[in-house]
This record gives structure tokens, sequence and C-alpha cells, in this order.
């Protein structure tokens, strides 16, 4: 598959003007993605994502490395290499609040290079894909924040540009828009072929989503892989052991500090183990607790958990 985006080893200091304190942002990322591939941006809070995304965006410079869209340099060739993206940064703040939503895409529309010809027809393709036909004149100031992020994604979507950046695009949504917002994002990209980049907290979006992940801890990108692989991977190392008795905090604690428990419900323990030996060990510290077990089974890790442990593992090593 051939690349279109290219992130060559990019660093990224930010210096507080009063402090002159240095702090590193992003420290020699890389990764590519190929034509009409969806790849998920993870990270904790203040991983780096946003500052990769905007050096992507051609919004920041990076101190070192580069940036190439579709092989146009992003710093030297930034205006032929911003022909190809849009994005959706800081979900609605890209809008005008006091216009109606017929009146965002028209502008939108004619700032971005469409036609007077076309304009017309882009936007009604684009209220009706984004079911947002029944707010067509209401001021935006006056939507929901789901209805406002689709709008925001539907006037990244007026310049039909081969790459779409998509910052935090299901931040602050109920789980029925989240669901909606992401059915919308999977018909772009399977109808229309577009090459996705998606920074998100949302492990969900990464699992419905994205092919790949890209996953960046402390500014350095601590994976780069299939989404499938990565589940598989940590699929059969996870299991839910109910217990028949409550354990002391005393063996909570041991046994918290042995195994990588992710979760605690009264009786009812998650535990995911790199080993299968591993579950032995844990049966005979319980039993040695005299903690019976009532039952234990294997259990289909989701991406949140192999988020989390990849994350865990980054900060330990
Ligand atoms: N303009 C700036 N000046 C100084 N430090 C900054 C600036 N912008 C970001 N940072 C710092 O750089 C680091 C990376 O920030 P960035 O916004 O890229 O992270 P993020 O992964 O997008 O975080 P979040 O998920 O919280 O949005 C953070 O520690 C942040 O505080």
């Amino acid at each position: 598959m051939e690349s279109i985006i290219k992130v060559n080893g990019i660093h990224k200091v930010y210096k507080k003007r009063k402090s002159k304190e240095v702090f590193t942002a992003v420290c020699d990322v890389s990764f590519e993605v190929g034509e009409g591939e969806i790849i998920g941006l993870l990270g904790p809070n203040g991983a780096g994502k946003t500052t990769t995304i905007k050096t992507i965006c051609g919004l920041l410079v990076p101190d070192q490395g580069s940036v190439t869209i579709n092989g146009c340099d992003s710093v030297r060739e930034r205006n032929k290499a911003l022909r190809h993206i849009s994005a959706v940064l800081e979900g609605n703040r890209n809008l005008y609040w006091r216009l109606s939503v017929q009146e965002n895409l028209a502008y939108f529309a004619g700032n971005r290079g469409v036609s007077k010809r076309e304009i017309r027809a882009k936007m009604d393709e684009l209220i009706a894909t984004f079911r947002l036909g029944d707010k067509k004149y209401e001021l935006v100031n006056n939507l929901s924040r789901g209805m406002q992020q689709k709008l925001a994604i539907a006037v990244a979507m007026l310049a039909d540009t081969d790459v779409v950046l998509l910052d935090e695009p299901t931040l602050g949504l109920d789980v029925e828009t989240s669901y909606e917002v992401r059915d919308l994002l999977k018909q772009i990209a399977c109808e229309q072929g577009k090459t996705i980049i998606i920074s998100t907290h949302d492990m969900a979006v990464v699992q419905d989503l994205c092919e790949r992940t890209v996953i960046i801890n402390q500014g350095s990108v601590i994976t780069d892989e299939r989404v499938d692989s990565l589940l598989s991977l940590f699929k059969t190392s996870a299991y839910q052991i109910a217990l028949k008795k409550m354990l002391t905090d005393k063996q909570q604690e041991l046994l918290e500090r042995q195994f990588p428990i992710h979760h605690w419900d009264g009786l009812t323990l998650e535990v995911n183990l790199d080993q299968e030996r591993d579950i032995y060990k844990l049966m005979d510290i319980l039993k040695q607790n005299e903690t019976p077990i009532e039952t234990i089974n294997p259990t289909e890790i989701n991406f949140e958990q192999v988020f989390r442990r990849l994350v865990q593992e980054g900060a330990a090593s």
C-alpha cells in the first residue's frame, strides 16, 4: 500500500515564555499511513497527540524531522501539502455560532474553493448524509453538541480532500450520538476511501473504526500495530475469576502487587496474564489464602484493556 502520510522522526519542544523552561511534547515520532487507511492515534492526556496532528496539518513546524503528504513536505511545500488535508480540530469551535447550519456550509464551501456551480449539490449531499435536514436553518449556537460535531465533520468534508484528520471526534457526546458519529465516519471511510487519522480517548472508536493504531506515551510512539493483532495478542490472557469469599485488603494488595488486576468488583476480579502458567500461580496464592474460587473464565479482552496495558508497560519500562 502506498503511504500518503509520512511522519519522519518529528520532535517538538514548547518553550514557556516567562520561565523560559522547555518541554519536549513529541520526541522522534515516526509512522506512515497508507492510502485509504484509518488509523487511531491514541495516548493518555498530554501524550502528544494534538501536537502530532497539528504538525501533520501544518499548524506547527517541527523542531526536527518532517511530515510529507502525498510526497509534499508540510513546511517547504505547505500549500501543496495542505491541499490534500481537511481537519476537525477541537470539535465544534471551527464553526460560526451565529450562522445557521446551511450558512456555515455555504461560507466554508466558498472558502475552500468549491465552485459556485457545485455548492448547492454539495451542501444538499452533506446535509442528507449527516442527517441535518431538520436543522438546516437553525443557528449553530442553538444546536446540541452532537449536532455541532456532525456539522464540524460535514464542513471538513466540503473540500473532498484525500486525508481527514479528526481530533477527538466523539468527545463529550452521549452514547447514542457517539454511535451515530462513528457510523458516519465508517460510511465516509468505506464509501469514499479517504485516509483518516483519528486522535481519541474513545477506545470503542478505535476498535470499531480503525485498522491500525499508533499509541503515543510521553511524546514517543510505543506501539504501531494492527488493532486485530493487538487484540489477539492479548486475547487468551484475560480472565475473570469469581471468588467464594471476599479477600481482605491485605490479600488484595498482595495480589495486586503480583498481577495486573484491572478490575475488582466485590467477589469478582479481572486479570490479564502474560503466560498461561501465571493463572496457576494466581490460583495457588488464592488457595494459600484460603479463598476458594467459584468460577474462572477466559474473557474477551476489549481494546480499552489492551491500551491500558500497553501504556502501563511503557511507563514501567
Ligand atoms: N502551547 C504549548 N505550550 C507549552 N506546552 C504545551 C503547549 N501545547 C501542549 N503542551 C504540552 O505538550 C504536551 C503534549 O500536549 P498535547 O496537547 O499534544 O497532548 P495530547 O496527547 O493531545 O493530550 P490530551 O489528550 O490531553 O489532549 C502536554 O504536556 C502539554 O501540556
